[in-house]
């Protein structure tokens, strides 16, 4: 029985490693100030939904062409690339080269956005933070009721 609870125990150990880890991957944050320097052949970005690309070399392999990413080079690329209905494929391949995500006060929509819910820095950071905390608590939770209960009878 001892054993049982010892291993309740190390799941929950394992469990708060996990989700912290996953915490720490968080994607970098870029600003619209930012994305906009990089706007030419030699060093292109642009943003789909929210996320920041680095297609400086992809440009050349682009099955579309060169120019229309050039177009979009520095900016918001979300219409344009929703508008020729890319494949699942061509969403994938998008991955690779995927260096980052929108800075929250600069996402795409934010001011004519009506949602009322909170995405300040903090408001993430809490996420983060309950992600991991409350599985943490429910396993320390069921480690103890499980001693309570059954540990005793040993
Ligand atoms: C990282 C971003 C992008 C990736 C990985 C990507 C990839 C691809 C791929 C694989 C195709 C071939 C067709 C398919 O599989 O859907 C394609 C076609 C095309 N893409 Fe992109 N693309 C990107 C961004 C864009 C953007 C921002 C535009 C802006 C207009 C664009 C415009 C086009 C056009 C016009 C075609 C040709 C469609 C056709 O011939 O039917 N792409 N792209």
């Amino acid at each position: 029985m001892r054993k049982l609870y010892f291993r309740f125990q190390l799941f929950a150990v394992e469990l708060w490693i996990y989700r912290l880890r996953n915490g720490i991957k968080m994607a970098k944050q870029f600003t619209l100030e930012e994305v906009k320097k990089h706007n030419t052949a030699k060093d292109l970005w642009f943003t789909i939904h929210d996320k920041v690309y680095d297609v400086t070399k992809f440009i050349e392999e682009h099955p579309g062409g060169e120019e229309v990413l050039l177009e979009q080079g520095g900016g918001f690329a979300t219409e344009s690339f929703e508008d020729v209905g890319h494949s699942t494929d061509a969403r994938e391949l998008m991955k690779t080269y995927e260096i980052g995500e929108v800075a929250e006060a600069d996402r795409e929509g934010k001011k004519s956005s009506t949602k009322t819910t909170p995405s300040s820095p903090e408001g993430s950071n809490q996420n983060v933070l309950m992600s991991w905390l409350v599985p943490l608590a429910i396993a320390i939770g069921a480690a103890f009721v499980y001693r309570y209960f059954v540990g005793s009878h040993n």
